[in-house]
């Protein structure tokens, strides 16, 4: 029997009842507290749902009906402001429903509005975009954003460093509330990585540029795993398996319809799907320029393209026949066609080929507006919205401010150390430029023709060193990536992720400075003396400091490598005099050893403004 989401089901129940039904519907393998089996289970929601039961007073219909998450959307419409006095309609009055137990696919071609749907529903619409119509979580009004519902973006941004098992380990220390023992977090970890079939690749890197990693779908699933640790009961996905080889493509969905046999109610955007993919959605929103095509039980589709007109050829994969009955671009397509090709299509019986995309979108849509298919489903949102349910309320980090900022710098201390090109290669690149600046004034002694050499000395270290923090802003935009997919989940704020990035760098950048600093300071022999030495390497820290910290700001306002770097350099440029140079210039040990010039007195760090002044 097809899991939840049937159109014609009866709707008279009470909450839980309904869930308890709706969960044998999906076939059981778990016995419940009144005998009923629930089906499809996996092996750790299994003994969560034995331990559930065994709360007192927690039967097991009333815990079902207690954490399902029912989804409508009725005549839910989405405009985006272009700019003064222009808008567009990128969503025309949309209805519908999700219910637990069942998978939904949102498909349409490019641009048809499946991602703004998408973010309409898991309410992360972009601020230029206005929403009207009603969504509605277990018939309330839906308040999805950070952590009630788990979202899992189209780009899977991880920290390519880490292992499988120390990502998603990272991640239930980021969430997982402090008082719950490390061995539950342990399982927990554990029973994700199985449940998304992880085990195989649980200790492989995720991979970088210079890390062999694991493979697009494994990182799917991983990006999977970090949203399904907080057992989220309504799952959206923006296109899951774009990106992905067909059998890589089929084992995400097949996990999806898994987590939805769960008992979650699971949404994925999905752009072209193979047909073996797509026997797998139970339920099927098909879009086209915003507008509803069609909207019921995927493996009814082909009965109602067949009623209006537009049968799927046999041996046609049912997902590329609606894609191209609904795609316009095929006007422009078949609009170039020349030759013998425009005469096969005239030839052909296919009735798409004897009227345009856009008369058959037109065909299509009112046709479904008309449909029983349109009148179930606005029947079903009526009476799922009837049913007040558990308040969903937000399921975002539950871990102290303490715990977030101690993992999080225990977690980038280990992406710098393991990452080559973060500090290690700027390393590298340090020190042989302060051996190359060391040999150039190699000695340079203290006279008083010294001064200058000293000085420029003093501005190759301090110019090389800080200018070169630029080297870092990839790495940075690649932690900034994660860190923007991790703080829009509601896994943790900004002051505790500018806390950790500061103490986990802190070693690397002392490391770097102390030996380069050390290098250029021997090998010069600026003015001697411990306290010299520390006041020129803590100088030299301060700088870095300054231009790694600007660096950072640039890449979380803009994250891209090459606009980085660009408007970095531009900012240093004009920012090193007045911050880097001017400190340089007041603090840079001159002395005159031999005391032969007597307003230089040797036991004082005199600036070279300053020496300078007093010697004219
Ligand atoms: N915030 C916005 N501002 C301006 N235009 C927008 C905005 N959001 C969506 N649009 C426009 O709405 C249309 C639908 O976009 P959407 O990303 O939802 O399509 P899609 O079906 O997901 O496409 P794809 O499959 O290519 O990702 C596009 O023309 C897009 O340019």
């Amino acid at each position: 029997m097809r899991g939840g989401g049937g159109g014609g089901e009866d709707t008279r129940r009470t909450a839980a009842g309904q869930a308890m039904v709706e969960l044998q519907a999906n076939g059981a393998t778990a016995t419940s507290a009144s005998g009923a089996m629930v089906v499809g289970l996996s092996p750790l929601s299994e003994t969560l749902w034995r331990d559930s039961k065994a709360m007192p007073g927690a039967g097991a219909a009333v815990l079902i009906g207690e954490v399902s998450a029912r989804l409508t959307w009725k005549d839910l419409s989405v405009t985006v402001a272009l700019g003064p006095g222009k808008t567009q309609t990128v969503l025309d009055e949309l209805t519908g429903f999700a219910e637990p137990g069942s998978l939904t696919a949102l498909m349409g071609p490019s641009g048809s509005g499946k991602s703004t749907l998408l973010d309409a529903l898991a309410g992360r619409l972009a601020a230029n975009a206005f929403l009207s119509g009603s969504v509605l979580l277990n018939g309330r009004k839906a308040k999805l954003s950070f952590g009630a519902a788990a979202y899992v973006t189209q780009d899977d941004n991880l920290i390519g460093t880490l292992t499988v098992r120390e990502t998603i380990g990272y991640s239930a220390l980021l969430r997982l509330p402090d008082k719950m023992p490390r061995d539950d977090k342990r399982a927990l970890v554990e029973g994700t990585i199985v449940e998304m079939g992880l085990q195989d690749c649980a200790d492989t890197v995720i991979g970088n540029w210079h890390l062999r990693g694991v493979s697009g779908g494994e990182k799917r699933r991983v990006s999977i795993a970090l949203e399904l640790l907080m057992r989220p009961r309504l799952l959206f996905l923006d296109e899951p398996t774009s990106g992905l080889d067909s059998s890589s493509a089929f084992f995400v969905t097949q996990t999806l319809r898994g987590l939805a046999r769960d008992g979650r109610t699971v949404i994925a955007s999905i752009h072209q799907p193979s047909s073996e993919v797509f026997e797998l959605f139970d339920m099927l929103f098909l879009l086209s320029g915003g507008k509803n095509v069609y909207f019921g039980q995927a493996a009814q589709a082909c009965e109602f393209f067949a009623e209006v007109g537009f049968p799927c050829p046999p041996l046609r994969n049912p997902s590329d026949h609606f894609l191209r009955c609904v795609n316009s671009d095929f006007d422009k397509v078949k609009a170039t066609l020349k030759g013998s090709m425009k005469a096969r299509i005239e030839r052909s019986d296919d009735p798409l080929d004897k009227i345009t995309t856009s008369e058959a979108i037109r065909k299509l849509v009112s046709a479904y507006n008309r449909s029983q298919y349109y009148y179930a489903a606005r029947e079903k949102v009526n009476d799922i919205a009837r049913i007040k349910g558990t308040v969903m309320d937000s399921r975002g980090s539950q871990a102290s401010f303490l715990m977030q900022a101690c993992t999080l710098t225990r977690r980038s201390f280990i992406n710098m150390s393991r990452d080559f090109g973060y500090y290690w290669l700027r390393l590298l690149i340090y020190l042989l430029v302060t051996v190359c600046i060391g040999t150039i004034y190699l000695d340079v002694g203290t006279k008083y023709t010294s001064i200058l050499a000293r000085a420029a000395c003093a501005a190759f270290v301090f110019g090389f060193v800080t200018f070169m923090s630029i080297g870092g802003f990839p790495s940075f935009v690649e932690e900034m990536k994660v860190f923007q997919r991790e703080r829009l989940n509601g896994h943790y704020g900004v002051a505790a992720f500018v806390i950790a990035n500061t103490i986990s760098a802190l070693p690397f950048l002392v490391l770097i400075c102390f030996m380069s600093g050390t290098v250029c300071y021997f090998m010069v022999r600026l003015h001697p003396g411990f306290t010299h030495y520390i006041f020129f390497v803590l100088n030299l820290y301060a700088s870095v400091t300054v231009v790694e910290s600007l660096m950072m700001a640039i890449a979380s306002v803009i994250p891209n490598f090459l606009m980085g770097i660009i408007i970095g350099a531009g900012i240093q440029v004009h920012f090193g005099p007045i911050f880097i140079w001017y400190p340089i210039l007041l603090s840079t040990p001159v002395v005159s050893s031999d005391n032969k010039y007597p307003l230089l007195p040797v036991s004082q760090n005199y600036g070279l403004v300053e020496v300078a002044s007093k010697w004219r």
